[in-house]
C-alpha cells in the first residue's frame, strides 16, 4: 500500500468526495474488457527476415509488442521497482526536489516545451503522476548505483539510483527506436535525405508514471484520457496491472499486460512521414484494478530544425505541430492534432 501522504492533495480530496460505487453495477474492477485480437508481436532480432509484419502492423494498428528487445529484464523490472519508490516519497519532497531538469506533474499529461503543466480550465482530471527526464541530461541528476535497497529512501538517493537505471535504459531504447525507424523507413521507401534528420536520438525523453487506482471512482475517473502521441514512436514499458487501450474499428480494446515486453505505439509525426499509412494510434489507460499501475514511456521526436514532407500535409516541423498543440490546449482544451496540418 501507498502512503497517503505520497499522493497530490487534489487526487487526496477528489478520492475523498468520489461517491462509492455499487460493487455490483460499474465497479472498476467488473467486466474488464479483453483483449479481442492480441496486438501483433514483432521479433526485433528477425526484422530483416520478415520486414512485412512491421509494416503490416503500423498500417493496421499502428500499436505493436516487440519481444527479443535486447533489454535485460532484470533492468525492467529494477526500473519499475524504483519507479515505484520514488512516487511514494511525500507528495512536498517530490515537489520540492524533481525540479530542471526533471518535470514532476499530475492531473495533466501536457506539458509545455519547459516543463510545467498546459493548465486547461475544467477539463477532466487524468488520474496519473508523472516525472519527465530527458534523456540527454541525466547526467544532471546525482550519481548512484540504483541498488540502494537499505530501505532508506530519501529523495537525494532514490534520484541517485534512477539516473543510472536510467541512462542505461536509454541507450537500449535510443537503440530499440533507431533499429525500428530504419525498419520502416525502409518499408515505406522513405527518401533518406529527408528521413535521415525524422528521427533524433537526442529529443528523447522518459516519463515514470505513477496512475492511482480509486475504488471509489468511476470509469471517468482513472488513467488518462484519449490521445494519440505526437511524437515520432513512443516506448512503453508496464508492469503488470495493465490498463493500455487503443481504438480500432470504433472500439476500445484491452491490451494485455506482459511485463517483459515492451510495447511501440505509431506517432503523430511518423503519421505524418509515412502520407498517413501508418495510423497514430488513439490509446487511453484505464485502471481496473484495485492498485496502482507503475508505466516508462519513451517519446522520441525528429530532429529539431527537421522539416517533415508529406503529400497529405503542408511542410511543417514538430516545434511548429508542438507551438499549435499547446495553442489548442490552451484555447480549446484539447489537442486537435494533425488536422491543423493537413491538405485540403
Ligand atoms: O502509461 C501508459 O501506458 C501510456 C501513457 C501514454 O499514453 C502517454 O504518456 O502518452
Ligand atoms: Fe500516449
Amino acid at each position: 500500500m501507498e502512503l497517503e501522504s505520497s499522493y497530490p492533495p487534489l487526487f487526496r480530496r477528489l478520492r475523498d468526495s468520489a461517491p462509492a460505487i455499487d460493487p455490483d453495477n460499474g465497479s472498476p474492477t467488473a467486466n474488464p474488457i479483453p483483449e479481442p485480437h492480441p496486438i501483433p508481436l514483432i521479433d526485433l532480432q528477425r526484422l530483416d527476415v520478415e520486414p512485412e509484419r512491421l509494416g503490416e502492423a503500423c498500417r493496421e494498428l499502428g500499436i505493436f509488442r516487440v519481444v527479443n528487445h535486447g533489454v535485460p529484464l532484470d533492468l525492467l523490472t529494477r526500473l519499475r521497482s524504483h519507479a515505484r519508490r520514488l512516487f511514494s516519497l511525500p507528495f512536498e519532497s517530490k515537489q520540492a526536489s524533481f525540479t530542471t531538469p526533471l518535470s514532476y506533474f499530475w492531473a495533466t499529461p501536457v506539458l509545455t516545451p519547459s516543463g510545467s503543466a498546459v493548465s486547461r480550465g475544467s477539463q477532466s482530471v487524468n488520474w496519473v503522476e508523472g516525472l519527465q527526464v530527458p534523456v540527454g541530461q541525466l547526467s544532471l541528476l546525482g550519481d548512484g548505483d540504483g541498488d540502494d535497497d537499505d530501505g532508506d529512501d530519501d529523495v537525494v538517493t532514490v534520484l541517485a539510483g534512477l539516473r543510472s537505471l536510467l541512462q542505461e535504459y536509454g541507450v537500449h531504447l535510443a537503440r530499440i527506436a533507431k533499429l525500428l525507424f530504419q525498419a520502416m523507413a525502409d518499408d515505406l521507401r522513405l527518401d533518406p535525405t529527408h528521413s535521415k534528420s525524422y528521427l533524433s536520438e537526442s529529443t528523447g525523453f522518459i516519463r515514470l508514471y505513477r496512475y492511482l487506482h480509486c475504488s471509489k471512482a468511476d470509469g471517468d475517473m482513472s488513467g488518462m484520457e484519449a490521445h494519440s502521441d505526437s511524437s515520432v514512436l513512443t516506448i512503453l514499458c508496464e508492469d503488470d496491472v495493465g490498463g493500455l487501450e487503443f481504438y480500432k474499428d470504433e472500439q476500445w480494446i484491452r491490451v494485455q499486460s506482459a511485463p517483459d515486453t515492451l510495447i511501440v505505439n505509431v506517432g503523430d509525426m511518423l503519421q505524418v512521414m509515412s502520407d498517413d499509412k501508418y495510423i497514430s494510434v488513439k490509446h487511453r489507460v484505464k485502471v481496473k484494478k484495485p492498485e496502482d499501475r507503475i508505466s516508462l514511456c519513451y517519446f522520441v521526436f525528429p530532429g529539431q530544425d527537421s522539416v517533415i514532407r508529406s503529400v497529405k500535409y503542408r511542410p511543417f516541423t514538430y516545434a511548429d505541430f508542438q507551438a499549435q498543440v499547446q495553442r489548442d490546449v490552451k484555447t480549446l482544451g484539447f489537442k486537435v492534432g494533425l488536422p491543423r496540418f493537413k491538405l485540403d
